[in-house]
């Protein structure tokens, strides 16, 4: 039997950073997907491993069963049902089980990914032998919540397999979760977070498991609905960066200059609000879309200068909002900055010639250009072979 599960990316319209500080942002998820699929093996098979294949990098990690169980601390199964953090024991174990993979030193961001793999693996399921195959239509790294979609697509498969969650195994296609599995995902998947992000805010993880536009708060999630068309051009400006360390470096800010620092992130929870109040008021006319535009392209501004003031803008992000504002567009960074992803308001008046010279601009610097369904489904499973 095989479980399969998919978890889209997002981007953030607004409040990315402040959010981690308790105030609000607005999220989207985006038509793009994380796939992680699960197979057993047979006893007749005699594999006693459990294996992590990350297919699009060409990587296979692999551990006997036996060794997994000598550095890490038995899990009590009544667990799966109240998602715990990595203890720092379990910390220290699973960073011996990475390093006696000998990551290669370029792909060696992946190491807290694999760390995620085994602990969310281990909490969930067990010691038991798997094939785990993960696939990703996400750039990994660069801002559009690659390290949520796959905690998610992740606990999602593992927890579809256990008995805390009853799926119809003989239908066929795409399935999705209950309110309290999906409620479990979301919190398992916060924890694999926490090992990729330190501190993370959870609304990564929480627009991956329930997909569509939401404004999210200390935790607490608001769907958004909406009517008006929104379209945004996604720059991938191919510059890594890496959350925890752009998160932290956040924090260390608000350390030293903590009143300015929260005049900043005040600032940034008014925006999110008028963002999400703008998105969600009914549109009529041709108009009144073009006004709300302008307005939500101002604030897009507003929030790009205070992620400057935050520290996570990037000399490429700046070429991005140069090279657009030739074009009267508005751009923002999106998800930790620091290079990655960069969004462009895509007005609906907007001609198709002049998106196509805007693209052509930006990918001559280097950078590569695409437009992503926003707002679209959450996380889903399905089951192939026989159980
Ligand atoms: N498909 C995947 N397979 C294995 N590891 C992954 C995968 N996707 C993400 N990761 C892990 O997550 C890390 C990237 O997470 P990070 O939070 O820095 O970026 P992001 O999630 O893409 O961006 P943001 O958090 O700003 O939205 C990778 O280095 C890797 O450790
Ligand atoms: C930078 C951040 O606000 C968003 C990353 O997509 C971190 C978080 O909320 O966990
Ligand atoms: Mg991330």
């Amino acid at each position: 039997m095989e479980v399969r599960a998919r978890a889209p990316g997002k981007i953030i319209l607004a409040g990315e950073h402040a959010v981690v500080h308790g105030c609000t942002a607005v999220a989207a998820s985006i038509d793009l997907y994380t796939y992680t699929s699960l197979r057993f093996p047979t006893p007749s098979d005699n594999d006693d491993t459990l294996k992590l294949q990350l297919k699009d990098i060409g990587l296979e990690f692999s551990w006997p069963v036996v060794r997994i169980k000598e550095l890490l601390p038995e899990m009590d199964s009544h667990a799966i049902s109240s998602p715990s953090s990595c203890s720092f024991e379990a910390i220290k174990a699973i960073a011996a089980l990475v390093e006696e993979q000998n990551i290669p030193e370029a792909n060696i961001g992946l190491a807290s990914g694999v760390s995620a793999f085994l602990w969310l693996y281990t909490s969930i399921h067990g010691y038991k032998p798997a094939k785990a195959i993960v696939t990703s239509e996400l750039p990994l790294g660069a801002g559009l919540g690659s390290s949520a979609a796959f905690c998610v697509a992740l606990s999602a498969a593992l927890l579809a397999v256990s008995d805390f969650v009853k799926l119809e195994f003989s239908h066929q296609g795409w399935q999705i979760f209950g309110d309290s599995e999906l409620e479990l995902v979301n919190k398992w998947a916060f924890e694999g977070e926490k090992i990729i992000h330190g501190k993370p805010s959870g609304i990564d993880n929480t627009v991956s498991t329930y997909g569509n536009m939401i404004k999210f708060k200390s935790g607490e999630l608001t769907c958004i609905k909406t009517n008006m068309p929104l379209k945004m051009l996604i720059t991938n400006t191919k510059v890594g960066r890496n959350t925890k360390a752009l998160v932290a470096s956040v924090s260390e800010r608000t350390m030293r200059h903590s009143n300015a620092m929260s005049s900043v992130f005040n600032a940034v929870d008014s925006i999110s609000n008028e963002l999400a109040t703008i998105i969600q008021s009914p549109v009529s006319d041709d108009l009144a879309i073009t006004e709300k535009e302008e307005k939500l392209g101002e604030l897009m501004e507003m929030n790009q200068g205070l992620l400057q003031c935050m520290g996570v803008s990037h000399a490429s992000i700046e070429t991005v909002i140069r090279t657009t504002l030739k074009y009267k567009l508005s751009t923002k960074l999106t998800g930790a900055g620091g290079g990655g992803c960069v969004l462009t308001l895509l007005p609906t008046l907007l001609s198709g010639a002049v998106v196509d010279k805007v693209i052509a601009e930006l990918e001559s610097c280097g950078f590569q250009c695409f437009i992503a369904g926003i707002g679209g489904r959450g996380l889903e499973i399905s089951f192939s072979g026989s159980s």
